[in-house]
């Protein structure tokens, strides 16, 4: 059996770039052989296996011949006489079909070098066809190499899929991992306009991909704002739930979207929060105490003080994704955080224990405590004035 290295690893070497995870092409061997030199199976269906001792991925060589719509529909082949070019035929992108031998030398007969060099996602057979995931991959890659282009050729094959109700059929869960994954790179605006452009966009968030043409004249409609505050939260190195709420943020309510991708909880409760709070938290410039306490009280922002700070990061990226306002400071956010803190002091206890002790019960313990918070965000800010 021979060995080679492929994908994402290689990939990333020739690019300069740390490698992490690396993948494996064994050519010429049958899986009984594979378990005979110790590699452990991944799945029954999978022709993969983990290395004994690195635990990394070896695939097998095979090809893949698509036997229904949707992510299920793949029949594998996987036999010792499938070689490495038929192998590298059915992977998604050039730049994901070299091979590197033990030796180093690099096997790449569909010019994945030539594209990282000239900087283009191209896609490398038809084969493509046979995986609808790969529109989010590639997607998502252009996120994170946001200097390449996407070859025309490619493109127009990804519509068609689209057209075709590809992206339709994929799980939810799939459909999650890889648009997560592509709003923590480092420009996922790339990520959104490729979808928008094959039309995918439209299939798996209509409810997004509405605020294109809505709004101010072209160039700042929220299409355009949407992109400036995902690409600016990913400038301030956010994370995931605050990326997932700059994407909601103007698209109506966000649980049905949320529902539908299952998103992790703390993206969905992070949302909801900013549907609801987005507009008091940009007036609050010229709140006073007492509705400031309201509104962190609102924001469960005292049991929550963390997530809270996530509220502002993304009401931050909202404010600078208007035009011209992209340096601008955002003031709202230290002196919230500054109420928050302030608030935080109060001893609750002692501020029950002092209710009870002159009779007040009930709710009026909580109102005591509210309005020790009150006087002491007051206190803070100078009585509301800063
Ligand atoms: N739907 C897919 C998934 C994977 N691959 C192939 O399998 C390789 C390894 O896949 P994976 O590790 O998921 O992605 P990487 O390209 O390595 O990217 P990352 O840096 O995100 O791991 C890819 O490079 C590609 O050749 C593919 O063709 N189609
Ligand atoms: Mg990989």
């Amino acid at each position: 059996m021979q060995i080679y290295e492929v994908g994402g690893a290689v990939r990333d070497a020739l690019l300069g770039l740390p490698v992490n995870d690396r993948d494996w092409v064994v050519v010429g061997a049958t899986p009984e052989q594979m378990m005979a030199a110790g590699y452990l199976p991944v799945g029954k269906d999978f022709p993969v296996f983990l290395h004994p001792d690195t635990r990394e991925e070896h695939a097998l060589a095979r090809t893949e011949r698509k036997t229904a719509r949707g992510y299920h529909g793949f029949a594998f082949q996987a036999t010792p006489e499938v070689t490495l070019e038929e192998d590298l035929a059915r992977r998604d992108l050039t730049i994901n079909a070299i091979a590197r031998a033990p030796d180093g030398r690099l096997i790449d007969p569909y010019h994945g070098q030539r594209d990282l060099r000239a900087r283009v996602l191209r896609h490398v057979t038809e084969a493509f066809r046979e995986d609808p995931v790969r529109i989010l991959r590639l997607a998502r890659l252009a996120a994170r190499f946001h200097d390449f282009s996407i070859a025309p050729e490619t493109l127009s094959l990804m519509r068609g899929m689209v057209a075709d109700g590809e992206v339709d059929a994929l799980v939810p869960e799939r459909v999650w991992q890889e648009l997560a994954r592509g709003l923590m790179e480092s420009r996922p605006s790339r990520m959104l306009e490729v979808l928008r452009a094959c039309g995918a966009m439209a299939r798996l968030l209509p409810e997004v991909d509405r605020l294109w043409g809505v709004g101010q004249a072209a160039g700042d409609d929220l299409g355009s704002r949407l992109l400036r505050r995902l690409d600016l939260s990913a400038r301030l190195a956010a994370p995931l739930p605050v990326r997932f709420a700059c994407l909601t943020l103007q698209a109506g309510p966000p649980r049905p979207m949320a529902e539908r991708l299952r998103v992790p909880t703390e993206c969905r409760d992070l949302a909801e929060v900013l549907a609801r709070e987005q507009a008091s938290i940009q007036d609050s410039a010229s709140a006073g105490p007492a509705e400031l306490v309201a509104l962190l009280e609102r924001c469960d922002a005292l049991r929550k003080p963390q997530r809270f700070v996530d509220v502002l990061l993304v009401c931050e990226c909202e404010a600078r994704s208007l035009p011209g306002m992209q340096d601008a400071p955002y003031p709202q956010r230290p002196r919230l955080l500054a109420a928050l803190e302030a608030a935080r002091s109060v001893d609750t206890a002692r501020i029950a224990a002092r209710a009870q002790a002159a009779g007040v019960q009930g709710r009026g313990v909580g109102e005591w405590v509210h309005q020790a918070r009150v006087d002491a965000v007051a206190a803070r800010l100078g009585n509301g004035s800063s």
